[in-house]
């Protein structure tokens, strides 16, 4: 049986622990305190809740993060120095450079790893291959229903209560809108990492009152030829900021423990 730690314990990592597959377990769940009595009752104590990965006395196969950027800061260093395999579908938070060269460092010096999952968007594999013959553009769309943007800075740039059409409220960088949207913009990070870099990935956001889905649109242009993607997922119930197949990229990186396939 392989058992895994999860960093978190919102919409996205119940969701993930209720499709694990065969063979993988959670051992650990760190999560914020409120949450341990319900952790507790959830696994009749079969696992352990810990506010600290440190806490833990036994090497987990995998340490998958369904949390936030903070939580990535926070503990990331930690899990990898410790020899730990870290999947994190925050992506977004190594739009800090100063983290990203930390935790590379971490993994150089104490053989840990860190795996950036593809979470909600698909195409990373190709986009990662075309850039091995030279990337001229990668531009990235995001477009959400208003309530998938409620709670973010999109409520300081536009009134999502009065929008009557799609309409881009925001475009820059892929490290500006990692950092301005950290529960919405981890896509474009994702993306960057896998193609041309934070700064030289061209993002969009947009917002469409007449949908209740989460569409990303790739567009990529380099020596190899050129690709466009468009995506649309749908978003969890209990989270509509979230896609479920992002979820669904921490349960393949689960099944990759057991069937000993290709973990991204
Ligand atoms: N890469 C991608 O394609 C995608 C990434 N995401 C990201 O995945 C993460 C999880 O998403 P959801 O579960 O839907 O969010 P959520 O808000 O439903 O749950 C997050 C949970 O993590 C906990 N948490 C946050 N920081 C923590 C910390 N430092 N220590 C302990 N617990 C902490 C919160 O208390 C909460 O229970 C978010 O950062 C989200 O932005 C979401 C969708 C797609
Ligand atoms: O789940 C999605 O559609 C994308 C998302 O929240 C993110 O990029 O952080």
């Amino acid at each position: 049986m392989k058992k895994i730690m999860m960093i978190g314990y919102g919409a996205m990592a119940k969701e993930v622990l209720a499709r694990l597959p065969e063979g993988v377990e959670p051992g650990w769940i760190v999560a914020r305190e409120q949450h341990h009595t319900e952790i507790a009752k959830a696994f009749a104590g079969r696992v352990q809740a810990l506010t600290h990965p440190e806490q833990c006395t036994e090497s987990p196969d995998l340490v998958l993060e369904c949390a936030s950027q903070q939580a990535v800061a926070e503990f990331g260093e930690a899990v990898i120095k410790r020899g730990w395999r870290l999947a994190v579908i925050s992506t977004g938070a190594l739009a800090d450079a100063a983290l990203q060269l930390r935790l590379q460092q971490a993994c150089a010096r104490h053989q840990g790893r860190l795996i950036v999952l593809s979470g909600a968007v698909a195409g990373m594999d190709g986009l990662a291959s075309a850039r091995e013959g030279g990337l001229e553009s990668v531009t990235y769309q995001s477009s959400k229903s208003p309530a998938s943007w409620r709670g973010s800075m999109a409520e300081k740039l536009i009134d999502l209560g009065a929008v009557s059409e799609a309409q881009v409220f925001f475009e820059g960088s892929a490290r500006e809108a990692a950092r301005m949207f950290p529960a919405n913009a981890n896509v474009a990070a994702t993306i960057a990492l896998h193609g041309i870099g934070m700064d030289a990935t061209r993002v969009r956001l947009q917002v469409d009152p007449h949908t209740q889905r989460n569409t990303h649109s790739l567009q990529v242009c380099g020596q190899f030829g050129e690709f466009q993607i468009e995506l649309c997922g749908n978003p969890l119930a209990s989270n509509p900021k979230t896609s479920t197949l992002a979820a669904l990229s921490a349960v393949q990186a689960c099944r990759c423990l057991v069937d000993g396939g290709f973990m991204a």
